[in-house]
């Protein structure tokens, strides 16, 4: 006789408190059809698929037996939260995931009262969560209440300074905190570094198997204060480690691990620690990153990051391209010139594929570097490279190179240190959205002494910078590009070196000139034709730098033209202001000199493509037409200049 099939129930799942009403059993069915349910919302959206798979059965678990969103929940990097998001009453919009009006792939505040704190970078969440605790201690107020504080951690995130210094100062203030270390065995590469080794040790190495052996069943083997009423939790942990963790030694209690997606391990380790845990609790979870759908347990990343797919088959929708990205051409020219010149090295903050460093890994393992996440590591551990007389380039995200500023200040910058910063993403990068934006790194390198500022206009003029960079020994030198592809222009034969602070003439006309700085070029030649054929040709160049700036033909410009626009896909304080203070400075604004800076405007955009956020920071073609007819006074009838 077939069996009768089992009525849906993450139907009746609208918000935490539902799932409290079901049997340990029906949360196993819960977790079940959730997993089906992030398959099929990822495969129309696209997305980070495999971190969330992994998390299902903690997902569950977590919201089964924790009071959300009086407890406050903290997922780390957050790009996991999409099952979170299903069991919090989003999953109405769970397929508007990272488009323009719809879900965040991220937590964030703003979004639901089940998201007490929002992410995109990593390594924040115990910080955040020891926050909440002392606010709870402390009498505090938070919208849904405050209760307890979990933050759930994936091992790759764990590896950052950040992470340490939240669990030595929890481990010092001793509140009730609980930690939930997810452990896959993965990062988006797999996790490198001492620590991560140190975690396979935890379960897989020798004595850890004794005690394994030794601890199955014995209850007495819980750390205190967790022995009493833990009858189903001794049944359940078949692997406990107990005493003389790295952890422990950082005053936080120890269980684990345990299988992450054994519900029947899961549920009782969680309602024991919840009703005991007086002081900082951490529990090592073991999960499988893709767990579930088989494409994305056999892909290389695990899933970590898909377009959308078609779900029987697993096969990605991607559109193709004519160009190749800017990514892919950073990482072959560099590749060129280290065949030639064996004192280039490059080192990467676990973005090997994203920065694409993985091919520098595959020709010249021994001169590549991942150092984890660990972004202010990475820009010091280059600057000592390049004191030691090699020629770093230290590829980042511009987002993620936010977190190592001190070190480029400090480390870098003063001692004027040749390090080479490869600044990818830069600008708006698309369906990550705000915390992802790479906006603000020529606004915080062209401010700082001997920092040598470039951004690439197309890709052939990012081969150029490439070679520019590695030919620079007189200080730290930087060079942005955007995410995406190029705009399919011939590459050149060799790529050659810039002369440092010197810009280009793209066209020359009249009135008014637009000076570009990075990959708007392509949007202002389109600009600047729709003006031709109103009868007014803009004089076009293409600066390069923003540190130095051309001043000599920043000051011809001013010169010849009634008005100068800069343009450029970053915020205030970057290239146009440079270029405003030297014409204030140089008392060019005293002739009568109209002068506009178009940077992203005075606000953190949200999801969207790419296209769509430069729309909205009004900065594509038509938005340049407008802001040159508005400076030359011609009124343009039926549309609003920003
Ligand atoms: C500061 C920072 N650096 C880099 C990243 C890019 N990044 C996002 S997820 C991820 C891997 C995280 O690994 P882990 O915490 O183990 O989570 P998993 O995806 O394995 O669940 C990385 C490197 C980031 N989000 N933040
Ligand atoms: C979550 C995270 O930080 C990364 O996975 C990021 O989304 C990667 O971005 P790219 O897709 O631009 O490499
Ligand atoms: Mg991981």
């Amino acid at each position: 006789m077939s069996e009768r099939p089992k009525t849906p129930l993450l139907d009746q799942v609208h918000a935490p408190a539902d799932l409290k009403r079901l049997s340990d059993a029906q949360l196993r069915q819960v977790a079940d059809e959730l997993r089906a349910e992030t398959v099929s919302a990822v495969s129309v959206t696209g997305g980070h698929l495999g971190a969330g798979l992994g998390v299902v059965e903690l997902t569950v678990a977590l919201h089964a037996v924790f009071d959300t969103p009086k407890d406050k929940l903290i997922w780390d990097v957050s790009h996991q939260s999409y099952p979170h998001k299903i069991l919090t009453g989003r999953r109405d919009r769970i397929r508007t995931l990272r488009t323009k009006g719809g879900l965040s792939g991220f937590t964030k505040r703003s979004e639901s009262v089940y998201d007490p704190f929002g992410a995109g970078h990593s390594s924040t969440s115990i910080s955040a969560a020891l926050g909440f605790a002392v606010a709870h201690d402390l009498g505090g107020s938070a919208d849904g209440g405050l209760g307890d504080a979990i933050a759930v951690i994936g091992d790759g995130s764990m590896s950052a300074g950040m992470a340490f210094e939240a669990m030595n100062n929890a481990g010092h203030l001793k509140k009730r905190l609980f930690v939930i270390l997810n452990d896959n065995e993965m990062s988006i590469a797999p996790p490198v570094g001492a620590f991560s080794s140190y975690l396979t040790r935890l379960y897989a190495g020798e004595p850890f198997q004794e005690f394994k052996a030794a601890a199955k069943g014995a209850v007495s083997l819980l750390p205190e204060p967790f022995r009493e009423g833990a009858k189903r939790a001794k049944e359940m942990l078949k692997g406990m480690a107990v005493g003389g963790t790295l952890f422990e030694e950082l005053g936080f209690s120890y269980v684990g691990p345990i299988d992450g997606h054994d519900l029947n391990q899961l549920l009782p380790v969680l309602r024991t620690v919840k009703a005991r845990a007086n002081g900082p609790i951490l529990i090592h979870v073991l999960t499988k990153k893709g767990k579930g759908y088989g494409p994305a347990e056999r892909a290389r990343d695990k899933g970590h990051a898909t377009a959308k797919f078609d779900v029987l088959t697993g096969e990605q929708k991607k559109t193709p391209s004519n160009a190749p990205s800017y990514t892919k051409v950073f990482a072959d020219t560099l590749l060129k010139l280290a065949a030639k010149d064996d004192k280039i090295c490059a080192v990467t903050a676990a973005m090997p594929d994203g920065t694409g460093l993985n091919l520098f890994a595959e020709r010249y393992p021994s001169r590549c570097f991942d150092v984890g996440i660990a972004e202010q590591h990475g820009v010091t551990f280059s600057a000592g490279l390049a004191a030691g007389g090699l020629k770093p380039f230290c590829a980042m995200y511009s987002t993620f190179l936010q977190r190592g500023y001190d070190q480029v200040v400090h480390d870098v910058a003063i001692q004027r240190l040749p390090v080479r910063f490869a600044i990818d993403r830069a600008g708006l990068v698309g369906a990550d959205g705000a915390t992802h934006a790479g906006a603000f790194d020529v606004a915080y390198l062209a401010n700082l002494p001997g920092m040598v500022v470039m951004a690439a206009a197309d890709e052939a003029e990012l081969a150029h910078m490439v070679a520019t960079a590695a030919a620079h020994d007189e200080g730290p030198i930087a060079f942005r590009y955007p995410r995406g592809e190029g705009v399919g222009v011939e590459m050149p034969e060799e790529p050659q070196v810039l002369e440092i602070g010197k810009g280009r003439m793209i066209q020359q006309g009249k009135r008014v000139a637009i000076l570009s700085f990075g990959t708007r070029l392509s949007e202002v030649m389109k600009a600047a034709e729709a003006l031709s054929a109103k009868g007014i040709t803009p004089t076009v160049a293409d600066a390069r730098f923003a540190k130095p700036l051309d001043r000599e033909l920043i000051l011809q410009l001013a010169a010849d033209h009634e008005a100068v626009i800069t343009v450029e896909e970053g915020s205030v304080g970057g290239f146009g202001s440079h270029v405003a203070q030297l014409l204030a400075d140089e008392g060019v604004f005293d002739t009568g000199l109209k002068f506009r800076s178009m940077v992203l405007p005075d606000t953190f955009i949200d999801q969207a493509s790419q296209e769509d956020m430069y729309a909205v920071a009004r900065m594509n073609a038509p938005d340049i037409e407008a802001k040159v007819l508005e400076v030359l006074g011609i009124a343009q009838i039926g549309r609003q200049v920003g």
